[in-house]
């Protein structure tokens, strides 16, 4: 397939890119942080999320951030939600979209959210009831659909399945996560192949995290197939709190750098993207996980 002229991506550092972090990060530093990504071009940020505390402190303090961001027109800030508690808290808070998140293997929705398979989407039908009722948009995505850190191989064809229920229920798009990092372009080719057969491709979109370096060249994978939205973190923050090990998505930076080289256009102004990263890498005590901001700072 030929190359798309454009494509969007989906910002994730400040939810599943902090919701790895151990040390507090306070609420005006979250909104530091949306608020720089906004103004550096982002349209579509992932905020926070509406999940339990004790699972996932880092996460507490999401309806303050939504409360102190400087909203701006056209930009879709969103939040995760995994049940009707965290969908009501949302919805308090003047969310406009959520997303819910599946797996695409037992043991990991187990860990994750407490739930099998079956139970998490049955809990996402009335979220889809109570979204249509108050015009709340939601995004679906579905963990380890390249490998799974409790069972091993995934098959494509379970993905497959769990991603055209999370579509068929009314998901306007469905993220697909490679959560360990484990897959290889010519996986993640097949991987679309097989979930495109059964969700369209403009729905579907690419979560890669480069635990085994391999996300950018995913990202080009998908491309291939059609695909052009992908999730990103600045600074290629994250993990995620349920898959040891799992490292940051891919740098927002590397990916905005690379999408350029092919003459894709994004929208987002490279250098304050790396202001951005910098600036919550101070933060955070450590240094940017994006090679093009290394880069650029070594100039
Ligand atoms: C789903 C639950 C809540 C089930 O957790 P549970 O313990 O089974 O829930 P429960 O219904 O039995 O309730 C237990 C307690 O939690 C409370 N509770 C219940 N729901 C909420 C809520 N929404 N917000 C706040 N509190 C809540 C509830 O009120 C109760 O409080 P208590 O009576 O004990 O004081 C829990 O497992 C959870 O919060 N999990 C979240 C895990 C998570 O956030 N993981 C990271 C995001 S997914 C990810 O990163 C992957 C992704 C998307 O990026 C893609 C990829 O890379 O793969």
């Amino acid at each position: 397939m030929p190359l798309p002229a454009k494509v969007r991506l989906v910002e994730v550092g400040p939810r599943d890119g902090l919701q790895n972090e151990a040390q507090p990060i306070s609420v005006a530093d979250k909104v530091r942080l949306v608020d720089d990504l906004t103004d550096a071009g982002l349209s579509y940020v992932e905020v926070g999320s509406f999940v339990s505390p004790k699972w996932v402190p880092q996460m507490a303090g999401s309806a303050e951030v939504f409360a102190g961001i400087r909203q701006q027109p056209g930009v879709t800030y969103a939040a995760l939600a995994p049940n009707m508690r965290g969908f009501e808290d949302a919805l308090a808070a003047r969310v406009k979209e959520v997303a819910v998140f599946a797996a695409a293997s037992e043991a990991f929705s187990q860990r994750n959210i407490n739930c099998s398979i079956s139970e998490s989407l049955q809990r996402f039908v009335p979220i889809m009831e109570a979204a249509r009722q108050h015009g709340v948009r939601v995004r679906g995505y579905v963990s380890c659909v390249l490998g799974c850190p409790y069972e091993g191989e995934v098959d494509a064809a379970q993905v497959a399945a769990v991603a055209r229920e999370l579509y068929e229920m009314g998901c306007y798009e469905v993220s697909l996560g490679d959560t360990i990092g484990t897959g290889t372009p010519g996986a993640t080719r097949h991987l679309f192949n097989v979930v495109g057969a059964q969700v369209p491709r403009p729905h579907l979109a690419g979560h890669f995290h480069d635990t085994y370096g391999q996300a950018l060249a995913n990202v080009y994978a998908s491309l291939l197939e059609g695909i052009n939205v992908f999730d990103s973190s600045v600074a290629g923050l994250g993990g995620c709190p349920y898959a040891k090990g799992a490292s940051g998505n891919v740098a927002s930076e590397d990916m905005v750098y690379m999408l350029q080289g092919l003459g894709i256009d994004t929208g987002i102004d490279l250098e304050r993207l790396i202001a951005a990263g910098q600036r919550i890498s101070a933060v955070l005590g450590r240094a940017t996980g994006s090679r093009v901001a290394r880069a650029r700072n070594a100039c």
